[in-house]
């Protein structure tokens, strides 16, 4: 990169960050995510390490984003209220941890606090009532708002100590409040601390008391000598403010202290979903004083402190072109080809697109500049246009025909489909799928070797897996006869696959394992069961198990009496694959009974989500694919979807990925116990009467 490249970079992106900051903190309207503006943020610091004499001394870097606004008087802070260092991994702040430690020549304590996403308050008191209340503001001067703070009940008006105190802490709106005030609102805030920031700048403090804000204390400076920073909350607890309980002490010298790091930011991330406040991280702080002291500031933030973000920041890059892809269902997706860009520890340059719809909302064209997150931190998405492309590029279209077989493609819904059976990519997406771990699990079938198959001829459908010799291949290069026996093992072991596994390998649209499960635990557990409703166009012998909708119903109903399909199932009933389900079917009198669960988000320990809810079935409890009155608890992952909001609103039991493994350990189940899993022995003798088969004739 040139020097001139650089310096262009380097300006543009300091008047993006400053418009954003004004947006952001001013406004409370921001047009950037958190995360973009964190990764514009680590840009630019990159670029200023690498030419610091380009250095501008406006920079974000340099000083805190600026709160101030001409509508209250502004007053000098006595302290610094400045911002704070970040870390996005738990690397990084382990070793920010030792760096610290190795300035400071000794063994420190350390206090990790929640970062609750609220508005930044200094509190000043003299002769024991609160004197002044303070905005950050840009960290040496804030807007004076005591009016404002007043109305807001946790903060104390007197305290018993007629010294000077300042106490910083952060306002914020308790989420149940949310919808409902914000529906109030003229333009309404697109989530609790924007409102709560323009609430709190409101000119007439009456409005502000109509809006229940609460407050926790976080730093106090005192005036008397204390040591330790937990010395001193303990004082502002025993004064009456308040204090988050969720916090963890390390003192010097802690044993285990990196497992309990790694322990609390574990519990921390699981678990702040099921709280009524948002929080974006942690904090990291050093607890000695005079260490503190020592360590001093930047004119960004103190150096005895971190926090640790729990969104990594996201990528900007450009959009190279897009492709699209053909899939085992016919469906075509488009997938964004991007410059690679590094976004928390991997490289990306392929994302999908979903289908046309997706593309033309986010008014993608190739050229543009895209910004990237990671999506539960694992599955990267374009999130937005950051820049349009130069050249007028006009935005993506699907194209009109297969680019595989050149059949017309016919849109579906949201999709597009090839809707030639016989497409090559339909022929091998199925056959992937159909052999792949999570199906059939026949390994050594890899995508390379069916690749071949197909490509030479000797399989064409799924039914010639069971009768294909698989000896014919030992001229061919690359099988041995040591492959092809394994080949042939696979192909006979997966004989042994339950009914469960072999529907849905069969890959028939909208029949993922949810809807088998579905299927099974409603007693629908045979093929002729199913051949016999779609037969019979028995819509509502479907629908009427929970999470079997219409679509849903009609699909697999057109499907199954299609006979190419029924040709196919007939074969490999031939070959030997199992068409029933051999396993009692409904667990009655698990700990579970009676309850009615559903799931959203991702989860540490339960990937894919279907390994949670088979637990939850095998304690007896239903599964269900929405949020209902009748749903009982909502079990909480990362990135939750809509259904945690409809869940708040119906009181649904909220439950936390951690206490959803305490549930089941009172239950008698090791979720890490692959082979313990499901109910006791005992349990079968208790197995309930199979269902008469209505249908059979
Ligand atoms: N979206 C946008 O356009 C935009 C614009 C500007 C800033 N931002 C966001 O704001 C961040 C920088 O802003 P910032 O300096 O206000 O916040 P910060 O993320 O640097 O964190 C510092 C703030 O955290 C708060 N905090 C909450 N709990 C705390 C605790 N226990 N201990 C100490 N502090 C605690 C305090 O208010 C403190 O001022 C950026 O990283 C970005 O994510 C976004
Ligand atoms: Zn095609």
């Amino acid at each position: 990169m040139t020097e001139q490249e650089a310096k262009r970079e380097i300006d543009r992106l300091v008047e993006l960050l400053q418009r954003a900051d004004y947006e952001y903190y001013v406004l409370g309207r921001p047009h950037l995510t958190d995360q973009e503006y964190d990764s514009l943020f680590e840009r630019l610091k990159t670029l200023e390490t690498r030419f610091p004499h380009l250095r501008r001394p406006d920079s974000p870097i340099q000083r805190v984003g600026s709160d101030l606004t001409v509508d209250f008087p502004e007053v000098a802070h006595t302290i610094p209220v400045l911002s704070l260092d970040k870390a996005y991994t738990e690397t990084e702040v382990l070793s920010w941890i030792e760096k610290t430690e190795r300035a400071a020549g000794k063994p420190l304590g350390f206090v990790i606090e929640e970062k609750i996403d609220g508005v930044s308050l200094v509190l000043y008191y003299r002769g024991g009532i609160l004197d002044r209340a303070v905005t950050r503001g840009n960290g040496r001067v804030g807007n004076d708002i005591t009016p404002n703070a007043r109305t807001i009940r946790q903060i104390p008006l007197r305290i018993p100590e007629n010294g000077e105190v300042v106490v910083r802490g952060e306002v914020y709106l308790p989420l149940q409040y949310f919808d409902e005030i914000n529906a109030r609102m003229e333009v309404p805030y697109a989530n609790p601390r924007n409102l709560a920031g323009g609430v709190l700048r409101r000119k007439n403090s009456a409005e502000v008391a109509r809006v229940p804000l609460h407050f926790l204390a976080y730093d106090g400076y005192l005036p008397f000598p204390v040591a330790t920073y937990t010395e001193s909350l303990d004082y502002l607890i025993d004064w009456g403010f308040p204090v988050n309980p969720r916090h963890e002490r390390l003192p010097a010298g802690t044993p285990d202290r990196e497992a309990r790091i790694r322990t609390f930011i574990e519990r921390e991330r699981s678990g702040r979903a099921t709280l009524d406040y948002q929080i974006d991280g942690l904090v990291f702080k050093v607890n000695e004083l005079d260490v503190r002291e020592r360590l001093g500031y930047t004119g960004h933030h103190p150096r005895w402190a971190i926090a640790y973000k729990f969104e990594a920041p996201q990528a900007v890059t450009e959009l190279l072109r897009i492709d699209v892809q053909v899939g085992r269902t016919g469906r075509v997706t488009p997938v964004a080809r991007l410059k690679p860009v590094e976004l928390s520890g991997s490289t990306i340059s392929n994302v999908t697109l979903h289908n046309e719809d997706y593309v033309q909302a986010l008014e993608l064209a190739p050229g543009d500049l895209v910004a990237i997150s990671k999506r539960g931190d694992v599955i990267p998405a374009i999130e937005k246009v950051v820049e349009k492309n130069e050249e007028g590029v006009p935005v993506w279209r699907m194209p009109e025909h297969c680019p595989e077989c050149g059949s017309p493609l016919e849109r579906r819904g949201a999709h597009h489909f090839c809707p030639n059976r016989n497409c090559p990519a339909v022929i091998t997406g199925r056959l992937k799928f159909f052999v792949s771990p999570k199906q059939m699990d026949i390994r050594v079938l890899g995508n390379e070797t069916i690749d071949f198959l197909v490509e030479k001829g000797y399989i064409r459908r799924i039914p010639d897996l069971y009768t294909f010799d698989y000896w014919k291949l030992l001229d061919e290069p690359g099988f041995g006869e040591k492959k092809i026996s394994q080949i042939v093992q696979g192909i006979e072991e997966s004989k042994k696959r339950p009914f469960s596994t072999v529907l849905v390998a069969l890959g028939i649209p909208e029949v993922g394992p949810s809807v088998v499960e579905t299927l099974i635990r409603g007693g629908i557990t045979s093929i002729d069961r199913l051949f016999t409703i779609a037969d019979r166009g028995d819509v509502e012998a479907l629908t009427r198990l929970e999470g079997i909708g219409e679509k849903t119903a009609r699909q697999l109903m057109e499907t199954l009496r299609d006979p190419e399909w029924r040709k196919e199932i007939e074969e490999l009933r031939k070959a030997g694959l199992s068409f029933e389900e051999e396993r009692p079917t409904v667990v009655s009198g698990g700990p579970f009974e009676g309850q009615a669960w559903c799931v959203t988000g991702s989860f540490r320990h339960f990937t894919p989500r279907s390994k949670a809810e088979e637990l939850i079935a095998s304690l007896g409890g239903k599964v269900v694919s929405s949020v209902s009155s009748k749903t009982t608890h909502l079990l909480v992952g990362e990135n939750p979807g809509s259904k945690l909001e409809k869940a708040r609103s119906l009181g649904v039991r909220l439950v936390s990925e951690d206490q959803f493994i305490e549930m089941l350990k009172a239950a008698g189940v090791d979720p890490f116990n692959e082979k313990e899993k499901g109910p006791s022995a005992s349990q079968e003798a208790s197995e309930p009467p199979r269902q008469p088969d209505l249908f059979s004739s």
